[in-house]
């Protein structure tokens, strides 16, 4: 066994969509941080490939004909020229289809475990060609570190110095699919953001993020009304700086000023509505 790999939630602190390409993907502009919940990624040594799921979603996905993770699997290994042979188990704790990148963390987690139990060497470097061929938002769940996701989530650029802050994530337990959420979207463009290189404090961080928008959540809102009353039970929980959807829906967050305070927000929410607070995933060592 070579160790779960954690696959932390991606949120999009704002999400602009700066323009659109001639194969019909979207130019984005967007701030994304990870945490506070995530999946895991384990890998065994195999005869042939195969996948085993547990945790509170792994219903949602036993559906699921290509799973992100086998897909990643067969990227790496037809990329290093060997046999796909491994026994990997997805523990899935994070809402499928909901604007928190799980699939593309599980992918990104079950490249580094590979990686790592293959012995390819590749690394962060050399995955992440592989990372942006199984999706949009697979390279920024490689790197696991806050970033500034341009093009179409492939350029990434440092994010500027975060404060101390909380994350609040909450899924209404509606699944939205990207696609639908971008196409019902109306309207031009939206400029790129000016960030600071650092804010101060989670309250300036959130101050500066409140002048931003995401650009998927009015569309997402039109598909998912009740997105629109996961943003005011959020808004309204003491301590919430800001409320936004992050991604595509429909899961949104709340900023708070530490760990602490965004996890008693979380035992404040109506029941029935998945929600998880705390702390930001920690930043991995260089
Ligand atoms: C919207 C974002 C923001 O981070 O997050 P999620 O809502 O998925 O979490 C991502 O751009 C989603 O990335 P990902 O889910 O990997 O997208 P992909 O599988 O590559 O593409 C799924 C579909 O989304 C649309 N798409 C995706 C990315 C992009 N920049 N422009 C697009 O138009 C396209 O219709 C594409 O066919
Ligand atoms: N390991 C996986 N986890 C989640 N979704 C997966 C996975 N493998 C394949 N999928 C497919 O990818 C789609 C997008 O899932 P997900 O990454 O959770 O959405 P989002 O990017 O909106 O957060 C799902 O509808 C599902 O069909």
């Amino acid at each position: 066994m070579s160790g779960a790999e954690p696959a932390p939630a991606k949120v999009n602190l704002y999400l602009h969509v700066t323009g659109r390409r001639v194969d019909g993907y979207h130019l984005l502009d967007s701030l994304a941080v990870f945490g506070p919940a995530a999946d895991a990624v384990a890998a065994a040594p195999g005869e042939a490939l195969c996948l085993t799921l547990d945790g509170p979603f792994a219903a949602g996905l036993a559906a699921e004909p290509d799973n992100l993770v086998l897909r990643a699997a067969r990227a790496l290994a037809e990329a290093v020229g060997r046999p796909a042979a491994a026994a990997l188990t997805l523990t899935k704790r994070l809402p499928v289809a909901s604007g928190i990148g799980g699939g593309s963390a599980d992918a990104a987690a079950a490249l580094r475990a590979l990686d790592r139990l293959w012995g390819t060497g590749l690394g962060e470097g050399g995955l992440a060609g592989i990372a942006a061929g199984l999706g949009a938002d697979v390279p920024v769940c490689l790197a696991a570190r806050p970033a500034r996701m341009q093009g179409i989530g492939e350029v990434l650029l440092p994010a500027p110095a975060l404060p101390e802050y909380g994350l609040l994530l909450v899924n209404p337990g509606v699944a939205l699919a990207t696609p639908a959420v971008f196409r019902a979207r109306q309207g031009g463009f939206t400029p790129m953001a000016e960030l600071p290189a650092a804010w101060p404090d989670a309250a300036a961080m959130a101050r500066d993020l409140a002048a931003l928008r995401n650009d998927l959540e009015p569309p997402a809102i039109a598909l998912c009304p009740v997105i629109a009353e996961v943003l005011a039970a959020i808004r309204a929980l003491p301590g919430c700086l800001l409320a936004r959807m992050s991604g595509s829906g429909a899961t949104c967050f709340g900023l708070f000023p530490d760990a602490e305070a965004a996890r008693r927000a979380a035992a404040l929410l109506p029941g029935g509505w998945w929600r998880e607070g705390g702390a930001p995933h920690p930043v991995p060592a260089d």
